[in-house]
């Protein structure tokens, strides 16, 4: 299936097809040098397949985990691609999860003000959410995503095979961001995580189509894409205070989910599937040290903070939240409105 990001004065596909990684120059143009970035736990047998089909090929890599996403492995990289000769015809390809698209469409997007790069996600979080969009980024201590970019992919390759070798922690981890794009957007995407079997292909295809849309209504984040973010504001928050290879992401963000699910039966709902997908419990945080990580938060200002809430599973609100606000949100607790205890 090939869907399209039309973004009017540009486009780009996202072309969803097992075994695809045999047929990169579907998607990219591959008579070119091509700088392949991937981290150091990616199966080589991905590398190896995407670099026969390339006639020019460098490869770089990094440590894996979101550490790397870090001014230093930035800048490595940058390195590698001065010392490698990449022109500003070349084109970077990312094998690899959120953090590896994040890290090398950074370094794509500000080598030589900006080259190429394609998108090919390895992890169920890269191939639901961050690998369209063209949220590209690095973090600053704990901060995360402070520094970075809009660039969009010129295409994003999505293969389910590759997931095969994903830890079950990594897959419940990604499927977490499909959760939430059902939550805010679509209730027959919450219930495809009630059936007995996930249908992950099902659910891949879903979720990213629903970003599709999503980032090409508002591909700056100045309105609705900020209903992405759900979960976020206080997951973020979380997964800075507790060291950014503590808890994943998406666990994180499944924390910072429920503190703003007001509906009692919808949260014991959510929380039924955080059980199915053994996701960690919130932990006993420290009020203060959250609220320094939401201070930084993108969607704030000095008052307030858009944040998103779900009263009913497809559908979201978008409100200004003072920080007083936040701060009694974390007081109550995040299983407030629960059966939970
Ligand atoms: O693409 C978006 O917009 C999102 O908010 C998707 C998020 O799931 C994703 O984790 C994103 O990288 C977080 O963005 P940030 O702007 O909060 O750094």
């Amino acid at each position: 299936m090939k869907l399209i990001v039309d973004l009017k004065d540009r486009q780009y596909p996202i072309w969803i097809e097992r075994k695809a990684l045999y047929h990169i120059d579907e998607i990219i143009n591959t008579h070119r040098k091509i700088a392949i970035i991937h981290d150091d736990a990616i199966p080589s047998k991905w590398i190896e397949i995407v670099k026969e089909q390339c006639e020019n090929c460098v490869i770089f890599s990094f440590p894996e985990g979101e550490n790397s996403k870090c001014f230093e492995q930035y800048q490595y990289l940058l390195q590698q691609c001065i010392d490698h000769h990449l022109s500003r015809k070349d084109a970077i390809v990312a094998i690899g999860g959120g953090v590896t698209g994040d890290l090398a469409g950074f370094v794509a997007s500000t080598y030589m003000r900006g080259i190429d790069f394609y998108n090919i996600p390895t992890t169920i979080l890269s191939q639901v959410d961050s690998s369209v969009g063209g949220k590209v980024a690095i973090d600053m201590g704990s901060y995360k995503n402070i520094v970075g970019s809009f660039y969009q992919p010129k295409g994003v390759l999505i293969d389910p095979d590759v997931l095969s070798t994903l830890s079950i922690r990594q897959q419940h981890n990604g499927l977490v961001e499909a959760l939430k794009m059902g939550l805010i957007l679509d209730e027959n995407l919450v219930c495809e995580f009630e059936k007995e079997q996930l249908d992950i292909e099902a659910i891949i295809t879903r979720s990213i189509d629903l970003k599709r849309q999503v980032v090409q209504e508002d591909e700056k984040e100045n309105s609705l894409r900020k209903i992405l973010n759900f979960g976020h504001t206080i997951g973020h928050a979380i997964e800075g205070a507790y060291g950014l290879d503590t808890y994943y992401h998406g666990e994180c963000v499944a924390m910072g989910m429920l503190f703003f699910i007001e509906d009692k039966e919808l949260k014991n709902r959510v929380l039924k599937i955080y059980d199915k997908l053994s996701l960690p419990a919130v932990p006993d945080y420290d009020v203060d040290t959250l609220m320094e990580f939401i201070s930084h938060d993108k969607k704030g200002t000095q008052n307030v903070i858009s944040v998103i809430s779900v009263a009913k599973a497809g559908s979201y609100s978008i409100e200004e939240m003072n920080y007083e606000q936040i701060r009694l949100k974390l007081l109550r607790g995040a299983y407030e409105e629960s059966n939970r205890k």
